[in-house]
């Protein structure tokens, strides 16, 4: 089966210091969406995205997408669509990912400069957006030139989308996905998504599952300006002191959310579903290794896995406005901006998460009897996904993946969001797979973010690989 892929693989190792110069090319563009600041470099990262797409011969356009809601004087970036391939007898794969990062900063603790690539001697490639997404992005680009190079026919037309936004909530992305379903995206038959992560460190897994993410900020302020705590502590009231109380109220030690009602909206666990956790290749050593601790909430793989993947979570981000330089600032600041989300599954509706939460925190704020003011709103919300394993599309995913690794891939489901995935499934009406290149140690969104070289390079092969067995997958919905 799939013959010419040996041609294609062999291809793929002989430019691999090609594709890791590409990668550091892209990792050198600080593409932070959520950094205002960062934005002209987010623009970069895509024009550098459309640029090696045109160089390869795809067809690209660079599509804008307004301003960003609540920001009027920022726009948003624009997304990359590019089309590789229009031949009617050939089936359509459409492809997404996401060229920004998540901040970084040296002084965050990274052992490494974030935005230098940086190859270690067990070919650990550390960067931020190494594996996150600007790794499986470029893989997309690197399986064309391979094929290309290694004079191997490109087995699909593929379609790519490729945006700017995805790590600050997929702004704007929903209407231009509903909006091109029926035209740039049209012919598309299954969609694929290269964007999380594997369980472990050894065993590939396709995906079938994301929670949503909704996310709230706690605004509390008082006093006109921040304060010196010692002319005015004890005399005026202070946001901090409601915020810390506010939050603290949210969740337990076990990660148990406090919310009134919120348990209610899962999907309650079946015997069915239950007996699927028990063959998931996955330990609890796996689990500390990704961690860098032993600070687990539950003793067992089964509870674990079911906490990461089908029971909620909500986690404490941050506080804006608070002080947090080293050092003893005795200021008592006078707004402060506390940044929480929950992570939802089935069957959660965002609207309903949102009323549960706005009540609680009033609820819990109102009890305080404090004489600050409270605001507690949504910055975004995206909504879980699962699908069905059982298409062509996973099929084709899974011959991919023993043909690249020699084993059979875990069937997984994934904690992180990934807003467009249910966008996508709704708009096309087609099948969509998550497709992972990078594993569990890759501290995605973390300090010292890194891509494993073997990770890439045998990435670039399966997705390939994959394109070849959909080629070859009859056709049966
Ligand atoms: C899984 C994916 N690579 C990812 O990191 N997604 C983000 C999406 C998000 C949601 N709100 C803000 N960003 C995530 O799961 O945090
Ligand atoms: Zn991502
Ligand atoms: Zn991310």
């Amino acid at each position: 089966m799939a013959p010419q892929l040996d041609g294609y693989f062999k291809q793929v190792d002989a430019l691999s210091d090609h594709f890791i110069e590409r990668l550091r090319k892209a990792v050198a563009i600080p593409s932070i969406s959520a950094d205002e600041e960062r934005r002209p470099d987010v623009v970069r990262m895509g024009e550098f995205l459309a640029d090696e797409l045109t160089a390869l011969g795809a067809e690209v356009q660079k599509r804008p997408l307004g301003k960003q809601p609540g920001k009027e004087h920022l726009d948003l970036p624009p997304v990359i669509i590019a089309r590789y391939g229009n031949d009617k007898k050939k089936r359509t794969i459409l492809v997404y990912g996401h060229y920004d990062v998540q901040p970084a900063g040296k002084d965050d603790g990274w052992a490494t400069e974030p935005f230098e690539l940086t190859i270690d001697d067990k070919g650990r490639m550390y960067g931020r957006g190494s594996t996150d997404d600007k790794g499986p992005v470029l893989g997309w680009l690197n399986a064309i030139e391979a094929h290309q190079k290694a004079g191997v026919d490109f087995p699909v037309n593929l379609l790519m989308c490729f945006e700017g936004m995805e790590e600050y909530g997929s702004e704007g992305l929903d209407d231009f996905i509903n909006a091109e379903a029926k035209k740039f995206f049209a012919d598309a038959d299954a969609v694929c998504i290269s964007d999380n992560y594997w369980l472990g460190t050894e065993k590939p897994c396709l995906t079938y599952g994301l929670r949503g993410c909704s996310y709230y900020s706690v605004e509390i302020s008082g006093p006109g300006q921040d304060l010196h705590s010692g002319v005015f502590g004890g005399t005026a009231q202070e946001p901090m002191t409601d915020l810390t109380r506010v939050l603290a109220s949210l969740v337990d030690t076990d990660g148990k959310i406090q919310i009134p009602g919120l348990a209610d909206l899962v999907a309650p666990l079946t015997d069915e579903e239950k007996s699927l956790y028990s063959d998931i290749a996955f330990t609890m050593d796996d689990l500390h290794e990704s961690l860098g601790s032993k600070t687990t909430i539950f003793p067992d793989k089964e509870r674990t896995l079911m906490g990461r993947w089908r029971y909620p979570s909500l986690s404490i981000h941050g506080i804006e406005g608070a002080f947090s330089q080293p050092g003893a600032k005795t200021v008592i600041p006078a707004k402060v901006s506390g940044k929480f989300s929950i992570r939802t599954v089935p069957n959660m509706e965002p609207e309903d998460v949102d009323r549960l939460v706005f009540k609680y925190v009033d609820d819990v704020f109102k009890k305080l009897g404090s004489k600050n003011t409270m605001k507690c709103s949504l910055l975004h919300a995206g909504k879980w996904w699962v699908a069905s394993p059982k298409h062509w599309n996973f099929s084709a995913a899974s011959k991919a993946v023993e043909r690249v690794w020699g084993v059979k891939p875990d069937l997984t489901r994934e904690g992180g969001s990934i807003p467009v995935t249910l966008t996508f499934e709704q708009a096309t009406g087609k099948n969509v797979l998550l497709l992972p290149m990078g594993s569990s140690t890759d501290a995605a969104h973390s300090i010292n973010e890194k891509l494993d070289k073997k990770n890439y390079i045998e990435g670039i092969k399966l997705l390939g690989a994959y394109l070849h067995y959909v080629a070859e997958e009859p056709i049966t919905n």
